[in-house]
């Protein structure tokens, strides 16, 4: 048998990235960016410009299929490979992630008649409109006693799916009604490419309460929350749920066409982004915290049993590796606070002197924010631009910059974000490791660490942990490429598990990042300030983010 070869695409926040890669080593032939043409929908619809309420995050399903038809055949021209010596395809996804489809699995934002209601859209994971649901849910659950409610950290976050849809049911009945299925559009993707619509065991852990024993909540749970969604999980969330890895089915003709691969190359079911991301960098056991860093961070570890872990986003048995209970946490924004700052809170000068530097301005600033030592600046921030996603759970808290002078510069309050963002790690890292899920090293890929050493070496310094780096720039999709190869099996020239592909493919760079001691002093210090001001504003003491908020929303 020649040399094989498999693609993994990446479906991003902002963008949908494809890579082709010999199935020999990993090596990455070929890699190729599509930025998804509607991007995050989040002021009004397409077309219709009718106005969104705060908080929504939508994207166009069709951007989607554009990822496939763009960047598939550019890594096939790219690489030269004869598309029949690629055995397989894998995706990854952001998620929660989720659509309502018809019957024939359409879009019901594809529809004529209802493209112009904002439910009838694709939700993104950042859509953070269902926090009233998903207070009430929690709410519910817990006076109930219900069993799953540890397993996801004590809450469930209105990311997910089941906040998501009693939204729609709230604001929208018609289109609740008119749903056929609530589908995480990594599964919608794959419905695409293989005619086959089959849910992933990772996303209905994850997303939808749903346990490998135990299946989903009982239907008195979901009576309780709403009558109208008492049959939810045997009606619009049915489906077989299969483990990652599995063969989803082959590519159809339509999408061979589109693509410019063989009809019924093997499609593994879909996966989500951070998840893809942990065979890639080679962790297959426990004690090695993987950080998928881009505009948000989604932090996995293996544990060998379950163990209760406030704020994480979930404990799901062979949620990541099989084997192991995969165990999820997460910051709701990270680059995207650093964007932030760059696009609405630099002077014009910063701008004019990255500029006349060739820098960018993330990159001039870095280099200008480097030249401090830590709590040099006398400021502190609380990482909460987007809400806190572990350990608090709560997308209604906002940020938070404290130590402010007539002196403070850009670059000052650029380097405390980076470090606001740390400390929320440290958080996590805290919450795993003192709980009996131990963390002894940490491991990094995404955007981030590529873009940003000052960023890196703050959460060596931070957390205390040596940070090892992934090799690849592409490393979920590296991961999606090691899961359709697992997808085809080794009979075709694939692999029979997931565990194999790793210690074939995966790989790291030598560069690590150590922590300094003396930084660690200083940034113990500035940490234990953080936890005040992090529990004082986010565990009831003052609850004068939600205040502001709720002005705004009387006003809005
Ligand atoms: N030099 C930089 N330093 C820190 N953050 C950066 C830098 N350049 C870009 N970013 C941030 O990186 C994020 C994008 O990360 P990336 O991993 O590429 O995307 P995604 O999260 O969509 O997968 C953006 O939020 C952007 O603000
Ligand atoms: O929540 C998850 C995974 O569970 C992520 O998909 C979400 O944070 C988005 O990740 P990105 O920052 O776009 O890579």
């Amino acid at each position: 048998m020649g040399k094989k070869y498999a693609i993994g695409v990446d479906y991003g926040t902002e963008s949908g990235r494809a890579v082709l890669v010999d199935l020999s080593d990993g090596t990455e032939l070929a890699d190729h960016v599509t930025p998804y043409p509607h991007n995050v929908i989040d002021e009004q619809l397409p077309e219709s410009g009718i106005k969104l309420e705060m908080d929504w995050a939508l994207q166009h399903p069709a951007d989607y299929i554009t990822v496939l038809q763009r960047s598939i055949p550019a890594v096939l021209k790219e690489s030269g490979i004869d598309p029949a010596d690629v055995i397989g395809l894998g995706i990854d996804f952001t998620a929660c992630t989720m659509l309502p489809v018809d019957e024939n699995g359409r879009p019901l934002c594809f529809n004529p008649e209802l493209k112009d209601q904002p439910h009838s859209w694709l939700k993104l994971w950042k859509h953070h409109a269902a926090q009233d649901e998903a207070n009430l849910l929690n709410q519910i659950a817990e006076q109930r006693g219900e069993a799953f409610l540890p397993r996801y950290g004590g809450k469930i976050s209105s990311e997910w799916m089941i906040a998501k849809i009693w939204q729609i049911l709230n604001e929208a009945p018609d289109i609740y009604e008119r749903t056929d299925l609530f589908l995480e559009a990594t599964d919608w993707v794959i419905a695409q490419m293989t005619g086959n619509t089959i849910r992933n065991s990772c996303t209905a852990g994850y997303k939808s309460i749903w346990h490998k024993q135990d299946g989903y909540p009982s239907r008195e749970f979901f009576k309780a929350l709403d009558p109208r969604l008492e049959l939810l999980t045997d009606t619009k969330l049915r489906g077989e749920v299969a483990p990652l890895g599995t063969k989803a089915g082959g590519l159809t003709e339509a999408m061979a066409a589109l693509t410019g691969l063989k009809a019924g190359t093997a499609v593994a079911v879909g996966n989500v982004d951070a998840h893809a991301a942990v065979p890639a960098v080679g962790v297959v056991t426990p004690g090695k915290l993987v950080m998928a860093m881009g505009t948000s961070i989604c932090h996995m570890l293996l544990g060998a049993e379950e163990k209760q872990v406030e704020g994480m986003c979930g404990v799901v048995e062979d949620g990541i590796i099989p084997g192991y209970m995969g165990y999820e946490a997460g910051q709701s924004a990270v680059g995207d606070i650093f964007a932030w700052y760059v696009e609405q809170g630099v002077p014009a000068y910063v701008e004019e002197a990255a500029n006349k530097e060739g820098l960018s301005v993330h990159e001039w600033l870095e280099h200008k924010a480097s030249a401090y030592v830590p709590g040099q600046t006398g400021l502190l921030a609380l990482d909460w631009w987007n809400g806190n996603r572990s350990v608090l759970v709560d997308t209604d808290l906002t940020g938070l910059l404290v130590g402010y002078t007539l002196l403070t510069k850009p670059e000052e309050i650029y380097r405390a974000l980076l470090e606001s963002t740390a400390y929320g790690t440290r958080k996590i890292v805290d919450a795993f490791h003192n709980n009996g899920v131990e963390v002894q090293e940490l491991y990094a890929c995404g955007g981030l660490p590529q873009k940003n050493k000052l960023l890196m070496q703050i959460y060596a310094d931070v957390t205390n942990r040596e940070i090892k780096i992934a090799a690849s720039k592409q490393t979920p999709a590296l991961g999606a490429a090691m899961f359709g190869a697992v997808a085809a099996g080794a009979a075709n020239g694939g692999y029979d598990n997931i565990v194999e592909a790793a210690q074939q493919m995966a790989r790291i760079r030598e560069e690590t990042f150590k922590p300094i001691p003396a930084n660690v002093e200083v940034y113990e210090k500035l940490y234990q300030e953080y936890s005040k001001l992090h529990d004082y504003f986010g565990r009831g003491a003052n609850d004068v983010m939600k205040r502001l908020k709720a002005i705004k929303e009387e006003i809005i």
